[in-house]
């Protein structure tokens, strides 16, 4: 095929990227824990000070459960002292901290007086890493160990990637062949109404069952594009009903494990047994009783093992009431062979379960843990594919002796979060390019593929192979307003989105609670035009502190004060005219900018996958030279302004943006004619403020 993949190259570049990102990551973390030490981080919700170890005990699946509580020595003494007031029993109430739960932590020790200067940068090196558990106002409880999927996600993913380097031409299976273009997929019929279906859910549209059908019959593999709220989730659910009934053993996968929970939570409504897997700490509450920690504990087969833990018990309380030596010797060796037995029994157990369930559930890196090792499944399902780096998704294909794969996503909403991309990535290929000439290559290592990053997806590359007939697309949109579909619908999926019925005429006024009707209410779209040069951004240099913790990026920013101040203004009538602060998200593409409260703010990279009654996307740029930087990204863009179900407010300054690209032109070209358009004076936004 002539762009078929070569797949040591292929694998060596993904290498080389690979370790550019962890690069980039550890100098990330690197420059955090140096230039910052314990008390910035603190100050950034990063760290929490001055905690003691209250209590430590076994908790689910044999895993130590440490609970940390404010060191009494740090108490605040007498009247004046500050930071934490006396909790309900007694205790300290904990700084303001932005650790949560399910957060992957480093429990180290702090350095007193001297050594603190020399142990700036120890925080990581140290101590031991854990998950948060629980989080209370007096203590955080720290799961220890990171989890089932044993192994730091980086060395899988390079342990992978290594596998396919030296994939010998007999472990070639027509499977792997068809991945990397070296064979096409089996032909699907073109007519795929014939194949008799007893639908679960007969509501589904007409597209979700064409997806579904087309994934039935698909040997090798099939892409599910589900563009925003197309209930792409909706149909793999039933997706995998139908191939339960078949009979077909399968493993679920997403990047995260929310994507994951989220499956879980609605196969467990259709009582379909299945097992994830996960550290208990990172799972939702709701899906716990699937865990496999869990049901070893509550199944039929987990009985034997607790009669032995039983035994154990009993063995070891009369090891107390024993005072002769020998007797308590042979006691002693007793215990160690039931130990024994209860460890094989309990690895039994689990893979008894693991064996004995036709679905399984995992994130990408879960499913390399050693508890699917040898374990076959017929397909391989991933979720939210478009955010899964490329060498995640070989995790469950290259070692599960997997040959079908389905995966659903959009590759026209953001890739995965990537850190090496712009300075980092270009070193990696700097270097490879001297090794190159310096004829370092060793034997069997591919060349670079050019133009490939960690930001090109699975979903994409195989797309790009084998072209639009290995994918179905659902059409029927169940979130947007029709007008404030159009745009994305027309620019980005051919046009072919359909706002169902009961969302294409939806306005604020129609929500359950009452909504006063007025020019803003009763609008889908809106946009605030700020061109005109009385609206300048401004750069700011962005400290840690600022941050909500999470996610950070130690760069300049933008701001736009005026526009902040029409942000202000659009959401204060909104608010009064009767809508709940909490049915309203402002979404930017850059984080320096107001809060309000009640009302969510955000990145577009953090609003991903989710939605609002309302939204106000401000986009900040504005500069005589045109520039747009983070806008020019189609991606970006498309996921701002498809999160709003009935209205979407865009502030922006359409002389700036409208110069950043073909798009962005279309774009503002769109809202000129299609948006209730206001030009705006600095004199309207400063007369609420006095
Ligand atoms: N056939 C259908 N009929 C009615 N409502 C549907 C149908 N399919 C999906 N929906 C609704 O559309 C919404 C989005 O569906 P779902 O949560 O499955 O989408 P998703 O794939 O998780 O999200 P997105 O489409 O944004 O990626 C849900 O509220 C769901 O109930």
């Amino acid at each position: 095929m002539p762009n078929a993949t070569d797949i040591p190259s292929f694998a060596t570049t993904q290498l080389a990227l690979l370790s550019a990102e962890l690069t980039a990551e550890l100098a990330e973390t690197h420059l955090l824990l140096s230039s910052t030490g314990p008390a910035a981080l603190a100050r950034a919700g990063l760290a929490i000070l001055n905690l003691a170890l209250s209590s430590q005990r076994t908790g689910l699946g044999g895993k130590t459960v440490i609970e940390l509580t404010l060191d009494a020595a740090f108490a605040p003494k007498g009247p004046r002292g500050s930071g934490g007031s006396k909790g309900n029993d007694g205790g300290q109430d904990l700084p303001e901290h932005g650790i949560r739960v399910g957060d992957i932590v480093a429990v180290s020790e702090q350095p007193a007086g001297a050594a603190k200067k020399k142990e700036k940068t120890g925080l990581k090196e140290k101590g031991v890493e854990g998950v948060v558990g629980k989080v209370g106002r007096e203590r955080v409880e720290v799961v220890l160990g990171r989890g089932s999927g044993d192994g730091k996600e980086e060395e899988r993913m390079n342990q992978n990637m290594t596998k396919l380097l030296n994939m010998t031409s007999s472990e070639m299976t027509p499977f792997i062949s068809t991945l990397f273009g070296h064979s096409s997929p089996t032909p699907v019929p073109s007519d795929l109404s014939t194949m008799k279906i007893e639908w679960i859910d007969p509501s589904l549209n007409d597209s979700q069952k064409d997806a579904i059908r087309f994934a039935l019959a698909s040997r090798e593999v099939a892409l599910i594009h589900g563009p925003p709220g197309t209930g792409k989730t909706h149909t793999l659910i039933e997706l995998i009903l139908q191939m339960l009934k078949q009979g077909l053993r399968l493993l679920v996968c997403g990047p995260s494990n929310i994507s994951v929970d989220n499956i879980v939570e609605r196969l467990a409504s259709h009582k379909v047994p299945m097992i994830r897997l996960g550290h208990p700490a990172r799972l939702l509450p709701s899906v716990l009783n699937h865990s496999l920690d869990v049901l070893t504990r509550t199944s039929d087969a987990a009985e034997i093992v607790q009669d032995i833990r039983k035994e154990m018990d009993a063995k070891q309380a009369s090891i107390r009431k024993t005072r002769n030596g020998r007797e308590k010797r042979t006691i002693y060796n007793e215990l160690r062979e039931l130990r024994k037995e209860f460890r094989e029994r309990e690895k039994g157990c689990v893979e008894g379960l693991v064996r004995s369930s036709k679905v399984v559930l995992a994130t990408l890196h879960g499913a390399g843990g050693f508890h699917l090792r040898n374990q076959e499944f017929d397909v391989v399902i991933v979720d939210e594919a478009s955010q899964a780096l490329e060498a995640q998704c070989w995790v469950p294909l290259l070692w599960l002796k997997a040959s079908r794969l389905v995966l659903a996503g959009d590759h026209l909403q953001l890739p995965p979060t990537i850190k090496s991309l712009n300075s980092k990535e270009s070193k990696a290929k700097k270097k490879e390019e001297k090794g190159k000439k310096d004829g370092e290559k060793e034997e069997g290592e591919g060349k670079v593929i050019k133009g490939m990053t960690l930001e090109t997806t699975l979903f994409d590359r195989l797309l790009e192979l084998h072209g639009p007939s290995i994918k179905r697309m659902l059409t029927t949109q169940y979130r947007m307003h029709e007008t404030i579909m159009r745009f994305p619908s027309d620019e980005l999926y051919e046009g072919k989105l359909v706002a169902a019925e009961a969302v294409k005429e939806r306005l604020l006024t129609s929500l359950p609670y009452e909504v006063k009707e007025t020019e803003d209410t009763k609008e889908p779209l809106v946009f605030w035009d700020t061109q005109g040069g009385d609206f300048p951004e401004k750069t700011e240099d962005e400290e840690i502190g600022k941050k909500a913790g999470k996610g950070m990026n130690l760069g300049e920013s933008k701001s736009n004060e005026l526009e902040a101040a029409l942000v202000k203004l659009h959401v204060t009538n909104l608010v009064e005219a009767g809508l709940k602060p909490e049915d309203i998200a402002i979404v930017t593409p850059y984080n320096a900018q107001e809060r309000f409260p009640g009302i969510e703010l955000g990145s577009v990279d953090g609003f991903q996958g989710r939605e609002k009654e309302a939204v106000v996307v401000s986009l900040v740029r504005s500069n005589a030279e045109h520039e747009v930087g983070f806008l020019g990204e189609k991606r970006r863009l498309n996921v701002a302004m498809t999160r709003p179900k009935r209205h979407l407010c865009v502030i922006g300054d359409s002389d700036t943006v409208g110069r950043g690209s073909p798009f962005l032109k279309r774009w503002m070209l769109f809202l000129e004619e299609h948006a209730d358009l206001r030009y705006p004076n600095v004199s309207d936004v400063y007369v609420d403020d006095g």
